[in-house]
């Protein structure tokens, strides 16, 4: 796979990264299991974090430059990227002042004796992340690996390599030292043997379930532990008593943020029949008010989608949608201008027989369902193979928190979007993957919680 930076927006190549070799992965496997035998690694974690606080610091610093790369490697609108930015400032930081108490000895009372659990770092953990998030898919390994002390290899996606390189300029003038994080421009052949080596002990994926199906077992194969944060086809249910308002404004962003290219994103739009029309009327005329263009402007509200097979996977996911029997009731195709953009579609009528009822739709098309009742909204949310996130809206909030508890998911969010934050566990099941990033749970994925007893 070439790693090549293509500006989205109208698909110039900007500039070609050389591959690193075999050689240059073991070289860098030596390095990071060099530091992971070394005193930073195994020593005490207070030597550690100051190079989180340092890299939060360097990171808002240089938050603009930053922020452009996003939007130029992968299209994110300038204003999201900014945000995108600030958040892995905060995920730094949230780890440099919450790590030590996370990774605390855990005390437990037993008849056997003095008891209690410690946290050791493992390993080289081997990174496999994805373009929608540049910065931040990078943060969410980092982070809290670096303060346990498992040296991380990272294999970006390939388009975006100019943010996997600034990445670890980052962390290297951050004052982290050789091997805690190695950007490798690598292929799927190589993060197999990556996975296969002794000195690697985990491996993390964000990205599609074929990607996290392969990576997981190849970790598997050689006994080792993966965590996945994979697809997903979130609801974002609306009740009768919702506040329309707010729904539609938080559902058109929760769909078109990122340009839909978010696995967390609300798809499968389900409304309570009292209020449907009302809702697809309003959410259709928020739709039409999009504007799409370049996302380093200011003034736009819809960007491209990250590449032309994006686009091109997309657009046949409509169209075989449509064959299938749904109707488009708004977009529905791809832009008439250079880059790689498609119309804010909203697609109804999708029968449980059609193929896109249980798809993920990576873009800004929106699935919308009547439903007559809670219990129907609550069968048709968990009637899919992922189970990533979802939101509820209703003024009632008892009567949101009993169908929040009954949708199979890893995260649902009552009156807002599904969201995230360092301090926040973020997961999913099913098809969706498993394992947390993030929070005191995510921090705790790739340590060994050892157990140690004194005889009284
Ligand atoms: N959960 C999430 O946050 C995300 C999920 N996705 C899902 O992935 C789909 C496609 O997006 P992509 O970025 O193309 O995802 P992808 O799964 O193809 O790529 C994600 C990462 O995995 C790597 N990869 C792919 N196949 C691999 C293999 N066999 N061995 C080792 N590494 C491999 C890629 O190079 C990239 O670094 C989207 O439609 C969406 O469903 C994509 C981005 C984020
Ligand atoms: C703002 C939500 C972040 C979701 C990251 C993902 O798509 O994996």
């Amino acid at each position: 796979m070439a790693y090549q930076t293509v500006n989205p927006a109208n698909n110039k190549l900007i500039k070609e990264y050389k591959p690193h070799t075999d050689a240059d992965v073991e070289a860098a496997l030596k390095t990071a299991d060099a530091l992971y035998h070394s005193e930073w690694a195994k020593g005490a974690i207070e030597q550690r974090l100051p190079v989180l606080h340092k890299l939060a610091d360097l990171i808002d610093s240089r938050s603009e430059e930053l922020a452009k790369i996003a939007s130029q490697e992968m299209g994110k609108l300038i204003e999201q990227s900014r945000g995108e930015v600030k958040l892995c400032a905060q995920i730094a930081r949230y780890y440099a002042d919450n790590a030590k108490q996370f990774l605390a000895p855990v005390k437990y009372k037993s008849e056997l004796g003095d008891a209690w659990v410690e946290h050791h770092p493992i390993g080289v953990v081997m990174a496999v992340e994805p373009w929608n998030f540049p910065f931040y898919q990078l943060m969410r390994v980092l982070a809290p690996n670096l303060a346990a002390g498992n040296p991380v290899v990272a294999k970006h996606a390939s388009i975006v390599p100019h943010c996997a390189e600034a990445f670890a300029h980052l962390v290297r003038e951050a004052g982290a030292p050789d091997g805690a994080w190695t950007n490798l421009f690598i292929s799927s052949d190589q993060v197999a043997k990556i996975i296969a080596d002794p000195r690697v002990q985990g491996a993390a994926l964000t990205g599609s379930e074929k990607a996290g199906s392969v990576v997981a077992a190849q970790a598997a194969k050689h006994i080792k532990k993966s965590t996945l944060e994979l697809g997903g086809n979130d609801v974002f249910i609306v009740l009768d008593d919702a506040d329309l308002k707010k729904a539609v404004k938080i559902g058109v962003n929760a769909r078109l943020n990122n340009a839909g290219q978010v696995c967390t994103a609300a798809k499968r739009f389900i409304v309570h029949e009292k209020v449907a029309d009302q809702f697809l009327t309003a959410f259709t005329e928020a739709f039409r008010e999009v504007k799409i263009g370049d996302p380093l402007d200011e003034k736009t509200t819809l960007g491209p989608l990250s590449s032309k097979d994006a686009l091109e996977t997309l657009t046949k996911q409509v169209n075989e949608a449509v064959k299938n029997g749904a109707k488009v009731h708004f977009g529905g195709k791809p832009v008439e201008r250079e880059g790689n953009f498609f119309e804010p579609t909203i697609l109804t009528h999708i029968s449980r027989e059609n193929p896109a009822y249980f798809e993920e739709f990576f873009g800004p098309v929106a699935q919308f369902y009547v439903v007559k009742s809670d219990d129907e909204a609550v069968s048709l949310a968990n009637d899919s193979n992922y189970g990533l996130g979802g939101a509820v809206f209703s003024q009632d909030i008892d009567r949101a928190k009993k169908m929040a508890s009954r949708i199979e998911t890893g995260m649902v969010y009552i009156n807002w979007l599904t969201d995230t934050a360092a301090e926040l566990p973020f997961g999913g099941v099913k098809r969706s993957g498993y394992g947390r990033e993030l929070s005191d749970l995510g921090i705790k994925e790739f340590v060994n919680q050892k157990l140690v007893v004194v005889r009284r």
